[in-house]
């Protein structure tokens, strides 16, 4: 079983479901819709979740798309993973993008949208130099090595 942490949470909606995990061991807490909404093709939209926390100091929200809602209807996150800093205590908001050429998709309210990822993380001193150490990849990118 992995670590689990306490995490206040401020339903903005008490008529929302509280985020949850689907089955035990779930790494993303589901986020639902606060508002029916549609999106036509090509169409984007910031869809409130009712939902406000207060992560402990040191970690983070990531919020990643569905890959049942991906994988059938093309929806999507705009910024994916979209981050949650620890000190945001504003309501969470979903940047859904229909990515499906023909389909317009319906969301109803308490649809689950995006899933909520609680991770720890590292900040860093950034310190300037004039040379940056020797390394295997060097300066190589974006495909330098193939792409198949
Ligand atoms: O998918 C997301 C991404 C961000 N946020 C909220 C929480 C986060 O702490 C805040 C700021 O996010 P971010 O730093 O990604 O956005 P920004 O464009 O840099 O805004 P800011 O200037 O407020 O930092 O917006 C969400 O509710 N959902
Ligand atoms: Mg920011």
């Amino acid at each position: 079983m992995n670590e689990q942490i306490d995490v206040q949470i401020k339903m903005l909606d008490s008529t929302l479901e509280p985020p949850s995990y689907a089955k035990e061991g779930d790494a993303g807490a589901d986020l639902r819709a606060a508002v029916d909404l549609e999106l036509a093709p090509g169409e984007r939209a910031l869809v409130p979740t009712g939902l406000a926390i207060a992560l402990p100091a040191g970690y983070v929200g990531l919020v990643h798309p569905r890959s049942g809602l991906a994988a059938k209807h093309g929806i999507t996150i705009v910024n994916a993973p979209g981050t949650v800093d620890a000190g945001y205590r504003g309501e969470i908001k979903v940047c859904l993008l229909n990515t499906d050429q023909k389909e317009t998709f319906r969301v109803a309210k308490g649809d689950r949208i995006a899933q909520l990822v609680i991770q720890k993380y590292e900040t860093a001193r950034f310190i300037a130099v004039d040379y940056l150490p020797e390394s295997a990849r060097g300066a190589a990118g974006f495909g330098s090595t193939g792409l198949a």
